[in-house]
């Protein structure tokens, strides 16, 4: 598996942080160096965490690593939408897919079988939450304060940063057992939990940097 390979930002633990390699690169001669993105060895439903044992695919730490990775690409899709409408907190976005890769490294380096080593590479500082809430603080003083529930809606940047957000919390209830039981670290869990408000903050924000009305929850008579 190519989870061992380091990429620009994060150890392993998403399918994400596999190597790219470019097309061009597939001459006869390189192609014995290259490494195969297929290794097969996951194919009878088994995979390996970063500590090297083997797990059933539907093991939580492959559950919280796919939720992960999967909050990944949803911020990623919300991120084209805001670059096509010029917003300038992108480069938050861009920190925050690195940070993810931070966290399936974390999450895909049990304690229980981790050596020393692999605490070293894997661990999960507190700055990035310290980080979401500076944001996110800065982002609410510009916005009108909540009076209603608002339902996700908003234009394409906003809407897909709250499918984003949904995205996030159903992360952080995959990860909440694995950090409870102690084989991640608690800075994940707070990091998740921070982001989600996060990106329902920056998806207000992207409404109304938009001149967009956000639908708000009205009971049916
Ligand atoms: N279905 C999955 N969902 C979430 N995480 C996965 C899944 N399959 C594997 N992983 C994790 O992602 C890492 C990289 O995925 P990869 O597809 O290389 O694993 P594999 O299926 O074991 O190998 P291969 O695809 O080469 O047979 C794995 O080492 C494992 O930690």
């Amino acid at each position: 598996s190519l989870v061992r390979a380091a990429s620009r930002c994060g150890e392993g633990g998403l399918s994400g942080v596999r190597p790219v390699f470019p097309h061009n690169s597939y001459s006869t001669e390189e192609d014995k160096k290259v490494p195969k993105i297929y290794t097969k060895t996951g194919d009878k439903g088994f995979s390996s965490t970063f500590t090297g044992e083997r797990r059933p695919k539907e093991d939580h730490i492959f559950e919280a690593l796919g939720n992960t990775d999967e909050l990944s690409s949803a911020i990623g899709l919300a991120r084209e939408f805001c670059l096509d409408k010029g917003h300038t907190f992108t480069d938050q976005l861009d920190k925050i897919q690195c940070i993810l890769q931070d966290v399936g490294s974390n999450i895909a380096t049990p304690r229980s079988s981790a050596r020393e080593s692999h605490m070293k590479r894997t661990n999960f500082t507190a700055q990035p939450i310290t980080d979401l809430e500076t944001w996110i603080d800065s982002f609410t003083k510009e916005l009108p304060p909540l009076t209603n529930f608002i339902l996700p809606s908003g234009g394409k940047s906003s809407a897909t940063l709250h499918l984003a957000r949904t995205v996030c919390r159903r992360a952080e209830r995959s990860v909440a057992p694995i950090v409870r039981s102690g084989e991640a670290d608690p800075n994940v869990a707070k990091f998740l939990n921070r982001l989600s408000d996060y990106l329902f903050t920056l998806a207000r924000y992207a409404s109304m940097k938009e001149g967009n009305e956000e639908k708000i929850y009205k009971r049916s008579e």
